[in-house]
């Protein structure tokens, strides 16, 4: 049978033995306390545990973990303020500390409790009164002391001496279990810390996305309270301010700022220092302020709480890029370093990035600018004349064509009026609207009204709906009146008035309309004989000829010819589909020597047609409608008035069609005109079927 002491003792060793077996398990200070509150407790009644780490030969120590008191805690603002800070040991603690390798029981009351630490007082406070402790063994590095409290004296005795010596040792295991799983955790968390940022920095274009990147590592891994990183300029010695991120209110915030000013050079004491050490630079702030070096800084920084300041090079290549300098209390200069030399490629490439945005922004501008460029070009290089009569008219066009000034065109027809008309639109400020076009000769004189002003529905027969016209259609934009001279005497008196005053009524119409049109008129007749012959009213024409350009015939520059040839060759091979691509030298006299009545449009569709008649890649026949220069019809048309001379190419024009006026082979076609207007040319120029016919036959 047992005795009761055998049965006490079967007890406490089983005890004993599923402590060592929880204790191998702890991983963590939680789990440590609960197998110390739920298993220690069996075998020694305390109130209270607490570890006590102290880094050897230092005087301070951090309380590892403590059980919250029970009672009387007011005083316990914050727990975990509480263990989380260090302590310097009081003279009885110490005392208590230095002889605890052996177990120590002593009583609390003998401690000078007014100069003891802040955790100790309380605990009394909370109505501890006895102290059990015990240095563990096997904790490299570090000196845990085990302390436990009791509400009693003389609650600790020879017992639980024992108990704790036997315990210590599994527990000096469970701590640097604790340890090493805190490392191993620690390592995890870095790690997938570090895993983020990479993520975050792949997906980095902007300065505030790297910050904000930076902030957040620097936050988790090592508690940051400031980061400065400064970039080089591209003068390599400024050294400018690119992220300023602080975690902390400071103090003086002001001269936070001041000590971090916009722009720096790399001759500043403690950036030539960073910029020039191979190894990061590490500041022990209190050690630096001993020495009485940088103390702006130093004693900036210490008022602001901390402990050390980290700066380096950031550096891509063998190129130094800026400074990085981090303030904080927890540095992992390994971590660090590999952080840097990411944190420099991530600056060197925003920077890259940056400037190639800048550039991609300067070449779209240019593109912009030379688009416009380009169009404005592009639309006076399809007029095509580069003699001195052309020049001429260019730099007409070039004065006129940003202001709203009346253009009157003369000019023979085919000499390219409407042409200009387009060219002077296109370069205006009025280009990205559509140029109205209306022409006054094709249409019947009793329709023009309601062609150019609109009509009200029902305003006469046949107005079935109402019509916008075109003076409103080219509102903030051109109309060009082609053939004004074509125009009607009764609407000439119309169209004075909107000249004069911008504004009409639609045909059947009260209301008054406003518009802002700039006006280009073309004629080939010759204003002034008309004014004189009353066929075109005089307050019109001076109205029209605000900025007159006259169009010289293409038998005054014949040093265009060659040009308009070959720029014709190549838009109808093209069109065409045919591979022409030069004109004989014996062609290219013969177009010099023609006198082109028919001015532009006639060599044009000459060209065209002799394309459609060529064998070969060089154009070695043109067909001409007359007689070579010399002749004596030739010679004749040197006399003649423009009129004269539409008069007799149309006739020409007539015979060759065979007296046909529309529709395929008709002359309107070769004239490339409408075919309404060639009746109205017909009729003005007084020229009869029997003229055509007569000389046909
Ligand atoms: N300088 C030029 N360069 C290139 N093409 C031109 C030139 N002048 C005229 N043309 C071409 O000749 C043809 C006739 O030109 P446009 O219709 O402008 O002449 P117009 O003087 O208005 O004729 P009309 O008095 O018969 O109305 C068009 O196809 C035009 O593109």
């Amino acid at each position: 049978m047992l005795s009761e002491s055998d049965e006490k003792n079967g007890y406490r060793d089983e005890i004993l033995l599923s402590l060592k077996r929880e204790l191998s398990k702890v991983k963590t200070q939680a789990q440590l306390m609960i197998v110390l509150d739920n298993t220690l407790k069996k075998l020694v009644n305390f109130s209270q545990a607490a570890l006590l780490s102290c880094v050897n030969n230092e005087q301070t120590y951090r309380i590892f973990f403590m059980d919250k008191p029970s009672g009387g805690s007011a005083g316990y603002s914050s727990y975990n303020e509480l263990i989380s800070r260090s302590y310097s040991f009081c003279h009885d603690l110490l005392d208590l500390v230095s002889r605890a390798d052996k177990a120590q029981i002593c009583d609390i009351r003998t401690f000078n409790l007014s100069v003891a630490s802040q955790w100790l007082k309380l605990n009394y406070a909370s109505g501890a009164r006895e102290i059990l402790a015990k240095n563990l063994p096997d904790t490299p590095g570090v000196k845990h002391s085990f302390v436990l409290f009791a509400d009693k004296l003389n609650s600790f005795n020879d017992d639980d001496i024992q108990v704790i010596e036997t315990v210590a040792v599994w527990l000096g295991k469970a701590i640097n279990n604790i340890a090493a799983y805190e490392v191993v955790l620690n390592k995890e968390r870095d790690k997938k810390c570090l895993l983020k940022f990479a993520t975050d920095l792949a997906s980095v274009r902007k300065k505030e996305d790297l910050e904000t990147a930076i902030s957040s590592v620097l936050n988790q891994l090592m508690g940051m309270k400031m980061c400065v990183i400064r970039v080089m300029e591209d003068d390599g010695i400024s050294l400018s301010r690119y992220i300023y991120n602080k975690n902390a209110v400071y103090p003086n915030e002001e001269s936070a700022i001041e000590l971090s000013p916009q722009n720096i050079t790399i001759h500043e004491p403690l950036a030539a220092r960073a910029l020039n050490d191979k190894l990061p630079i590490i500041f022990d702030i209190e050690e630096e302020r001993r020495h009485g070096r940088y103390l702006t800084y130093m004693n900036f920084w210490k008022t602001a709480g901390l402990k050390n300041a980290y700066g380096t090079r950031l550096r891509v290549g063998n190129e130094n890029i800026g400074t990085l300098w981090l303030l904080t209390n927890e540095l992992n200069t390994d971590l660090l370093k590999g952080l840097c030399s990411q944190i420099s490629v991530a600056i060197f490439n925003i920077k890259a990035n940056e400037k190639l945005l800048a550039y991609q922004k300067q070449l779209e501008m240019e593109n912009d600018h030379l688009k416009e460029q380009i169009k404005t070009i592009y639309d006076f290089s399809e007029i095509i004349g580069s003699g001195p009569k052309m020049e001429k008219v260019f730099q007409l066009m070039s004065r006129v064509v940003d202001s709203n000034s009346t253009v009157l065109i003369l000019g023979e027809t085919g000499t390219g009026k409407e042409l200009i008309a387009r060219g002077i639109h296109n370069a205006s400020p009025r280009k990205n609207k559509l140029m109205i076009k209306v022409n006054c000769a094709a249409l019947p004189p009793n329709l023009i009204e309601s062609e150019l002003f609109g009509h009200e529905k029902g305003s006469f027969t046949g107005a079935f709906e109402q019509r916008i016209g075109k003076f409103e259609l080219a509102h903030n934009s051109t109309l060009f009146l082609d053939e004004i001279g074509e125009l009607p005497l009764e609407l000439q008196v119309k169209l004075l008035r909107v000249i004069q005053e911008r504004e009409f009524e639609r045909v059947g119409g009260k209301a008054t309309i406003k518009v802002n049109v700039r006006i280009i008129a073309a004629t080939n007749r010759n204003p002034e004989k008309e004014v004189a012959a009353g066929k075109f009213r005089s307050d019109l024409y001076y109205r029209l000829n605000v900025f007159p350009i006259i169009l010289p015939s293409l038998r005054e520059r014949t040093e265009d010819i060659p040009a308009l040839a070959s720029f014709f060759l190549n838009k109808y091979s093209k069109l065409i589909g045919c591979k022409v691509n030069s004109i004989a030298p014996k062609v290219l006299q013969q177009l010099r020597s023609y006198l082109w009545p028919g001015n532009v449009r006639e060599l044009e569709h000459i060209i065209e047609r002799s394309i459609l008649m060529a064998n070969d890649s060089v154009l070695r026949e043109v067909h001409l409608p007359h007689a070579k220069q010399g002749d004596k019809q030739t010679v004749a048309l040197f006399n003649q008035t423009i009129e004269e001379m539409e008069r007799s190419h149309i006739i020409n024009i007539l015979k060759q069609c065979e007296g046909k006026i529309s529709g395929i082979g008709g002359a309107a076609g070769v004239l490339a005109i409408q075919p309404t207007t060639l009746h109205s040319k017909m009729r003005k120029l007084n020229i009869t079927k029997k003229e055509y016919f007569k000389q046909m036959q």
